[in-house]
């Protein structure tokens, strides 16, 4: 987050991504200037009633003298005030929801339109922040600061005017104060968003450490290192404390500041007033008018200046979720174009996460209807390669094609219709099973995900649970093994019945016996379909039509099993390690 706070830019930002009228607000924004502006209306009631008494009249005003017309003037404010206000908040209120439910549904749908890669990247906690939080702070600009905002504006102006009715040289003089005051409150303004900055800086890395050690708290017991980590953290949250007090330094400092100045001003005024009464410039009436308005023209003037600090906090927020608005979206062809086949291709591939390349030239055909293996040391680039295929990225240079066409030409409805995938961990959703495998597809009967379950071999696991295929799983509900998830993935890959088929390391982390039975349920998955698959397991591949053998994000090998054998290369050496390491463990 590099960019400076500007609340009118924010304002402007938010207005325009929303896209949707906003008449609304701003009527309902004029009715709670005009509610505030009449505020004042009493004591011009009142003063003209006194000037009525001191038989100092004012033309056109002599209806005041009477207590019932007064009276009813009064009751006929109130009342007008009255409607203002509901009124207005009313419309404020609801034009705010409309501007920042429209806002908030089309941030929604932009995070869908990112590429699968980008929200892998991003934390899940981050996104959740911004899309709840942040959207809440960037509503309170609307519903609430801004409203207040201009309300107090409402009423400063109209207090201003008054005073110059009453006494010119004295109204002048107060509003000088305030562009005085003002200068030293924008002069804070870079101090206060330097600190700022400093502060998102810091709130990202603790953030992220905190997470880190709430996920890796199990393994920190086990080595014991759970103290050491708890200082750093403690460390990076004393860190943060500092920064935020030295926000509200430079936040809340300089408006201290300001209320000094112009209460200062105000008390000087003050004497200059009972000075040009006692000099007989002035009449007392004049000098308690002015006295009673200049606290409706100051007060308002003071919440303003807290009001501009809340709405630079809640702006901040807003350039946070501009950084999402500007993630570039995965480019959709204009006019799809539809694979001819099934067989897949890379053509002089290369792709990097940031500046460091990942994939280099990789150029591989993977035939219709086979089973493509890519193995290879860790880190080699093997999941990025899959990945490219089901477009989580576009690469850098080089095509991706399948079916002959560019998968890039081909739309991701299209293109996410043609795959399936299956992942190491297997996300589930909070719902019964059965709509967690019907996520496959969404209109598949009871019969049908059944029957992809006895497939998948986990119909058995299903039916002895307490209820069934209504059993909740995901947040709070159940929780399942790696083998079951992982066969409960395999059952919504087989219902959605895609031809082609990404496996990404799906059996790494479950024991033999649920490997045996993931196999035999991919086996009947990847019959008539076009299967790749990264494995650490060399023994799972060794059946492939074709094993790629990865380094360093080069493809440095491609044959059958044992012609890699005989070739004696990276694949010989890998399967003799693993080989050794079986026979050490056995
Ligand atoms: N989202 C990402 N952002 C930045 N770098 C990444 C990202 N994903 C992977 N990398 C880096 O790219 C390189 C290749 O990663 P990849 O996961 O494709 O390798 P791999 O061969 O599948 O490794 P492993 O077998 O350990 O899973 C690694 O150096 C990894 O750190």
């Amino acid at each position: 987050m590099d960019e400076p706070v500007n609340v009118w830019r924010s304002m402007r930002r938010i207005l325009a991504r929303s896209g949707v009228p906003t008449a609304r607000l701003w009527v309902g924004l004029a009715l709670r200037l005009l509610e505030r502006c009449c505020e004042i209306l009493p004591y011009l009631l009142c003063y003209l009633w006194l000037r009525e008494i001191a038989q100092a009249p004012v033309d056109g005003f002599g209806w005041v003298i009477d207590p019932a017309s007064l009276g009813l003037a009064l009751a006929a404010v109130f009342a007008v005030q009255w409607v203002l206000a509901y009124f207005g908040q009313q419309m404020c209120f609801s034009g705010t929801y409309q501007v920042i439910g429209a806002y908030r549904e089309q941030l929604i749908d932009r995070v869908r339109g990112l590429p699968i890669g980008t929200l892998r990247e991003r934390r899940l906690g981050q996104l959740a922040d911004l899309l709840t939080d942040d959207i809440s702070r960037v509503e309170s600009i609307f519903a609430h600061i801004t409203a207040d905002f201009v309300a107090a504006i409402g009423i400063a102006s109209t207090a201003i005017l008054m005073l110059t009715w009453i006494d010119w040289r004295l109204a002048a003089a107060l509003a000088g104060l305030v562009p005085l005051a003002t200068v030293v409150l924008m002069a804070s303004r870079h101090l206060f968003e330097s600190a700022g900055l400093r502060k998102h800086v810091r709130y990202k890395q603790a953030a992220g450490m905190l997470i880190e050690y709430i996920g890796g708290l199990a393994t920190l017991r086990l080595f014991n290192r759970s103290g050491a980590w708890r200082v750093r953290l403690d460390d990076a949250f004393g860190d943060l404390r500092v920064l935020s007090l030295g926000i509200e330094k430079w936040g809340g400092g300089p408006v201290m500041l300001y209320r000094l100045m112009v209460e200062c001003g105000l008390l000087g005024l003050f004497l200059v007033g009972a000075w040009l009464v006692l000099a007989a410039d002035s009449t007392p009436l004049g000098w308690l008018a002015f006295f009673l308005l200049a606290y409706k023209f100051i007060g308002p003037l003071l919440e303003m200046a807290e009001y501009l600090v809340m709405l630079r906090h809640a702006c901040q927020s807003e350039i946070k979720l501009e950084e999402l608005w500007r993630m570039p979206l995965l480019p959709e062809p204009t006019l799809p174009d539809a694979p001819r086949h099934l067989a897949a291709r890379f053509e002089n591939v290369s792709f990097g996460y940031g500046e460091s390349r990942t994939l280099h030239g990789v150029s591989l055909e993977v035939p219709e209807r086979s089973v493509t293996a890519i193995v290879g040391p860790s880190g080699a680039g093997k999941s990025t390669l899959l990945h490219l295929l089901a477009r989580f990225h576009d690469p850098d240079e080089g095509n991706v094609r399948i079916g002959g066409v560019d998968a890039r030409e081909i739309g991701s409805d299209r293109l996410y219709g043609l795959v399936s995938m299956v992942f190491q961990h297997v996300q589930l959703f909070n719902g019964s099973i059965l709509e967690n495998i019907r996520i496959g597809k969404e209109d598949a009967s009871d019969a049908e995900v059944m029957a992809a379950c006895r497939a998948a071999d986990c119909h058995e696991f299903i039916s002895g649970l307490p209820a069934g295929y209504q059993t909740r799983v995901g947040e709070g509900g159940l929780s399942l093994s790696g083998g079951e998830r992982q066969r409960l993935s395999i059952a919504r890959a087989l219902l959605k019945d895609a031809p082609l088929l990404l496996l990404d390391e799906v059996t790494a982390s479950v024991d033999p016996q649920s490997q045996l039975s993931i196999h035999q349920a991919l086996s009947k998955l990847a019959v008539h379909r076009t299967v790749v698959m990264v494995a650490h397991r060399l023994s799972t591949v060794r059946n492939a039509d074709q094993i790629v053998v990865l380094r360093e994000g080069r493809i440095v090998e491609v044959g059958q099993h044992w012609q890699l054998l005989r070739q004696g290369g990276l694949y010989a050496e890998l399967w003799a390690a693993q080989a050794s390491l079986q026979g050490a463990m056995a």
